[in-house]
């Protein structure tokens, strides 16, 4: 299990060391585009998840948003900070 905030220390590492076979690194390589379609799709599981399955499904799905959300941050730069200050 991890944080939010370890989870996005994590993927800054593999951003910057881009170890082979890692699905961050090949998101970031498609760009933004390609990452930000993936968040309207996880989006729309989680919103079906919340309406018509369990919570631990709806949960597992959240979980993938997340991390989709986490990979655009890092495709355009931002750090949890710039987007802290807004919460
Ligand atoms: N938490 C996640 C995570 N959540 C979601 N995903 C990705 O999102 C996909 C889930 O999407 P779907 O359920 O829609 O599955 P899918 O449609 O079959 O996926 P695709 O065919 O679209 O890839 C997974 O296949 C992963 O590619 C994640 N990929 C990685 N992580 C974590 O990120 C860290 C770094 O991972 P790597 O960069 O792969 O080493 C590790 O701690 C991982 O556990």
């Amino acid at each position: 299990m991890k944080t939010f905030d370890e989870l996005f220390a994590e993927l800054s590492a593999k951003a910057d060391a881009r170890p082979e076979g890692s699905g961050t690194v090949a998101a970031l390589d498609a760009g933004v585009h390609s990452i930000g379609k993936k968040v309207v799709e996880e989006a729309a599981e989680v919103w079906m998840a919340a309406e018509y399955q369990s919570d631990a499904e709806t949960a597992e799905e959240i979980s993938q948003l997340l991390y989709h959300l986490q990979v655009l941050m890092l495709a355009r730069g931002l750090r949890l900070e710039d987007v802290y200050k807004h919460l």
